[in-house]
């Protein structure tokens, strides 16, 4: 019988204690830690995504401070704004949602933001600190990743973990931090020469590829725990479906246990933000 690791279940566990944690942060320090979301255009899922964040944020009892602007904001307004908001001392935390409009430089909007309030631990001062293992603000995806593997794995320490995917939001920063947890990882690509291979050696496999269904039964090691970061759009019998980049019902006999999509890791990147939030304010405090 494999588990499905509930992300959406966790996710809702980890607000709760950042909401406790939170409600003492104010009490000490008469502060609420609040947080900037930047959205730049009409992409309808980056909508979709920013309304859940604020959602959480509320829940959290942090506070929201939304800006919406125009597809045709240039980069020198957005620029404007970034700089504002990081000397703007009652925002403790700072996120422009992506992917921006092609127009926008992508790596200068996250340079632009203060590394101690890049909540989303982009900014390359932050991804240092996690290659050189010290990490503090850790991106939220593959925080969420390692709170799932760390709950249902007793102990990370020498098991093989192969991460699909190169990303600089994903696929680098959780082979990081799998590497941190004593793991022997082995990061693979489109370029990969026996991706099965290398993929069937696998104790813990990490899919975060954008390739919907990539990840087949016989890909797999018997007892494997897959987390599965996918979240594909396809169109099946002339409806809309979301799926992961693993084939969920063809795995299911092979896997020790396996995140769902939806309802796995995307639930705990929102909550990951709002830890990290968190995490801003009190460093920004001094705490
Ligand atoms: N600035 C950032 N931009 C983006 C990030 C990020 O971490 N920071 N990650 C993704 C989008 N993302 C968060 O922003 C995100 C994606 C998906 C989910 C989620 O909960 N997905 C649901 C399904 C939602 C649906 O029905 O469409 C799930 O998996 O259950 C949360 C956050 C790119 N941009």
């Amino acid at each position: 019988m494999t588990v499905m690791i509930d992300g959406k279940a966790l996710a809702d566990e980890i607000v709760q204690h950042v909401a406790h944690d939170v409600l003492a942060f104010k009490l000490k320090h008469k502060v609420t830690p609040a947080l900037a979301v930047v959205l730049v255009g009409e992409d309808p899922a980056s909508g979709v995504y920013v309304r859940n964040k604020i959602k959480r944020t509320e829940q959290s009892g942090l506070q929201s401070i939304a800006h919406y602007l125009p597809e045709n904001t240039t980069q020198s307004e957005l620029d404007e704004l970034i700089d504002q908001l990081n000397r703007d001392e009652s925002v403790h935390g700072i996120l422009v949602q992506l992917p921006l409009p092609a127009h926008l430089s992508e790596p200068r909007v996250i340079e632009a933001i203060t590394p101690a309030k890049d909540v989303d631990g982009f900014h390359p001062e932050n991804v240092g600190k996690l290659v050189t293992g010290q990490p503090v603000l850790v991106p939220c995806t593959p925080l969420g990743c390692m709170i799932m593997l760390k709950r249902q794995m007793d102990d990370l320490s020498g098991k093989h973990a192969v991460v699909i995917g190169r990303s600089n939001i994903v696929g680098k920063p959780i082979a990081n931090l799998l590497l941190q947890a004593d793991c022997t990882v082995t990061l693979v690509h489109s370029r990969t020469q026996n991706i099965e291979e290398i993929c069937r050696s696998a104790d813990i496999l990490v899919a975060a590829v954008g390739q919907p269904l990539m990840v087949k039964e016989h890909w797999l090691k018997p007892g494997v725990v897959v987390i599965d970061v996918g979240i594909n759009q396809i169109s099946l019998d002339g409806k809309r479906k979301l799926v992961g980049d693993v084939d969920f019902n063809g795995v299911l006999s092979k896997t020790a246990a396996i995140t769902p999509v939806p309802g796995g890791v995307g639930p705990m990147t929102i909550a990951c933000l709002m830890q990290n939030t968190l995490t801003a304010a009190q460093h920004q405090l001094g705490c």
